[in-house]
């Protein structure tokens, strides 16, 4: 039988602890991880069904990127959409976002990129002081870079899906007018 899943890789960047493995851990395992335990890298795949079609979804979780941290390629090549996550409740790791999206912008030598950023941890805000970035901050920042933006709770599992249905969103809105299941090729040379 011919396998018509159709193959999708996402990498899933942010600064460390911002929630990413919580995020997709939610996602792939339907549970939420309390304690830390820093990541060093771990890919996931789901079956993801969209919009009728059934896409077998590989899902990267990243060790988290400091202003200092070189872009691996491996999450830059063969990438078809990012999941960029902050914290709401640090300016800092939002501010993180705009400097890993240039990065990839700059390895990949385009204008955009299918991207989702993540606002995450949305149950904190209940405590006074704790959010630190506001939610328009976030949907102007994804305006300005052609990405989606949703905000999330992987703790009450709130938006968690709705993360990857966007991510497969803006890779369909892009990859449209192409037939081909390959991401686009980086334009740029590696020496
Ligand atoms: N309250 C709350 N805590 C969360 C949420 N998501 C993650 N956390 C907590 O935040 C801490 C860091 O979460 P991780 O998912 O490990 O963060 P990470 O971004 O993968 O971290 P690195 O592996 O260092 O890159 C853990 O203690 C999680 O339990 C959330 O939605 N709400």
């Amino acid at each position: 039988m011919a396998n018509t899943m159709r193959k999708r890789k996402i990498a899933v960047l942010g600064s460390r602890s911002v929630g990413k493995s919580s995020l997709v851990i939610q996602f792939i395992e339907n549970h939420f991880v309390e304690p830390y335990h820093p990541t060093i890298e771990s890919t996931f795949s789901k079956g993801v069904l969209y919009k009728g079609v059934e896409y077998d979804c590989d899902i990267i979780d990243t060790a988290g990127q400091d202003e200092y941290s070189i872009l691996n390629s491996k999450h830059a090549i063969g990438i078809h959409g990012y999941v960029l996550v902050y914290s709401i409740t640090s300016r800092r790791s939002f501010d993180m976002i705009k400097i890993v999206y240039d990065k990839i912008i700059d390895f990949c030598g385009k204008n955009d990129i299918p991207c989702v950023i993540v606002g995450a941890k949305t149950d904190l805000q209940s405590s006074p002081n704790s959010r630190q970035v506001q939610p328009d901050e976030g949907e102007e920042l994804a305006k300005l870079n052609k990405a989606a933006w949703v905000e999330t709770s992987a703790k009450n599992n709130v938006n968690v899906g709705k993360v990857f249905e966007l991510c497969l969103a803006e890779i369909e809105k892009r990859s449209s007018h192409s037939q081909t299941d390959q991401p686009e090729p980086s334009k740029c040379i590696v020496m």
